[in-house]
């Protein structure tokens, strides 16, 4: 007997408890970026509905917390299961929702399904303390507490994975949720994970989903009195804001910021060239370039630069572009037309600076062909701003010392890589970065769910996944207990 799927597409979001429809006049078409095709319509949420929800998960919130370490595992452990369920369902909705090609959609697939899989154990990881005191007869404790509600607002590049990643520590560690994705993509992004945690059996309340404009409500859901941390993954602009939000509003309250990237590649001479191109393509052109740890810029010691660009262009001449449903297709659709327009807009400015083309061409509907420039220079644009598409300009380092002056040079520090065939070279190369993550002989694009992913300098604050996850997502409450009548000096 075939299963009623998870998601059908209907018109209702589970907000305050219950699945209803949004109550903003303005309604949301969400398309599938390769066809075009209507995926669905939503009535979006206003401001009332994400007042409801925010104050439905803070009283639903204790109950969730008490229900104690084993039970809230056991809801992470029942949607891993789901997970697998309901694979091909998700991996299909992450194609026609995103524009993902297959290899994309299975690589989000698996990073969603192992952070939820980290986060089951994360109940019983969450340790208070006790401490020495030297004040006589007091016994001095630190609990480890849920914060309360968490507000998350994820991206349109990876949806599922970027609520996944905050969402599911959050409620893992006691705390209930209201979620924001991204208006290109709802379902993957928020709708389809409360689906998942429901059928494991969450209890009505304790994760709410507003797919609303962030330009109607995204303020209101930071400065709302109820969040006592905001994690929010997207543009620096808007991460800045929140920030801004969050720390000068009227509440207080605690931010986790993943923002823009420009991921330097950088090649040195003593790196391997085949095994440099393999790792570049994948690195920059994985998901057409939409990744915030996507290869932004590739850098090139001179000696190997001609032999490097020679080699990289013509692998990216024979990538196979197109449907991303299809298992061949390495570069599909980018999401939306205004980000298709904001490339083009890159190409031409990369043109005008004297950049040049070694490899292009026209975009057939959303498809955009890899372009790559060479005699880039670290000034234009190009290597200057996050591209966030299939574009990348090749630049050459007159030696080792200028490499990691260029790898440094934009406000970005998020992810990096460095080839080189001395590996402790390459650990020391890593460590003059300022970044949060440096991968020596692999790509920028790396996130294990046991690992601390974050930024540097406007990349972003804090850090996902494992531990840092625990720290991110409990506060720490000192209490003391005076077992005898403390003497005071007046
Ligand atoms: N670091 C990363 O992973 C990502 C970086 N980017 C960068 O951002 C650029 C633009 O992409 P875009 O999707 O527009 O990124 P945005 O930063 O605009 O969107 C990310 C999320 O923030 C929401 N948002 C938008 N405005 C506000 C606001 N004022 N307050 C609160 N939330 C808000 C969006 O909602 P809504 O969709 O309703 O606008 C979405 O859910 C990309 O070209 C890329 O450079 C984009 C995505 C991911
Ligand atoms: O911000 C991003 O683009 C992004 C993508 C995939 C991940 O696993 C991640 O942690 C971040």
């Amino acid at each position: 007997m075939t299963q009623a799927p998870l998601f059908a597409g209907q018109d209702a979001q589970p907000i305050a408890g219950g699945w209803r429809q949004g109550s903003a006049e303005r309604r949301l078409t969400v398309t599938n970026p390769y066809s075009g095709e209507t995926l669905l319509e939503l009535a979006m949420a206003d401001r009332q509905d994400l007042d409801a929800a925010y104050r439905h998960a803070q009283a639903a919130q204790a109950e969730w917390a008490a229900l104690g370490p084993n039970a809230r595992g056991d809801v992470m452990r029942r949607a891993v299961a789901i997970f697998d369920e309901r694979h091909d369902e998700i991996i299909d909705w992450i194609i026609r929702e995103s524009g993902s090609t297959r290899i994309k959609a299975q690589l989000e697939w698996n990073a969603a399904r192992a952070i939820t899989q980290e986060a089951a154990s994360m109940p019983t990881r969450a340790h208070g303390r006790i401490l020495p005191s030297d004040i006589p007869g007091k016994e001095s404790r630190v609990y480890r507490a849920p914060l309360g509600v968490v507000g998350v607002i994820s991206p349109w590049n990876f949806p599922l994975n970027l609520s996944a990643r905050s969402v599911a520590p959050a409620l893992a560690l006691g705390n209930a949720v209201v979620v924001k994705p991204a208006s290109d993509t709802p379902v993957t992004g928020g709708l389809l994970l409360a689906r998942i945690f429901e059928e494991a059996g969450l209890p009505p309340g304790v994760l709410s989903v507003v797919v609303g404009a962030g330009s109607e409500i995204g303020d209101a859901f930071v400065e709302h009195p109820v969040p006592s941390l905001i994690t929010f993954t997207g543009s620096t602009p808007v991460g800045l804001n929140i920030g801004r939000l969050a720390s000068g509003g009227k509440h207080l309250k605690h931010v986790a910021l993943e923002l823009g990237g420009n991921s330097p590649f950088v090649v040195l001479a003593d790196a391997d060239v085949e095994q440099a191109v393999d790792a570049a393509v994948v690195g920059k052109f994985l998901h057409q370039g939409q990744i915030c740890m996507a290869i932004n810029r590739i850098i090139v010691e001179e000696p190997l630069r001609d032999a490097f660009t020679t080699r990289f262009v013509e692998r990216v001449k024979a990538l196979h572009l197109g449907d991303p449903a299809d298992p061949e297709t390495a570069v599909g659709p980018i999401i939306n037309a205004k980000q298709l327009e904001g490339l083009q807009t890159k190409i031409a400015k990369a043109h005008a600076e004297g950049a040049t083309l070694l490899t292009g061409g026209d975009p057939e509907g959303n498809v955009l062909p890899p372009h790559v420039f060479g005699d880039v220079t670290a000034d234009m644009e190009l290597a200057d701003e996050e591209i966030f598409g299939p574009l990348v300009g090749i630049q050459s380092a007159r030696d080792e010392a200028h490499a990691l002056e260029l790898a440094n040079r934009t406000e970005f520090g998020l992810s990096s890589a460095v080839f080189t065939s001395n590996l402790e070279r390459g650990v020391r190369f890593a460590q003059g970065i300022k970044a949060g993550m440096t991968h020596v002989n692999d790509i920028p694009v790396n996130d294990e769910p046991h690992a601390p992913f974050g930024g540097e300098k406007n990349s972003g604050l804090g850090r996902f996944n494992g531990d840092w996850a625990i720290d991110e997502f409990t506060t720490e409450h000192w209490i003391t207990l005076q077992h005898e009548p403390r003497q005071y000096p007046f």
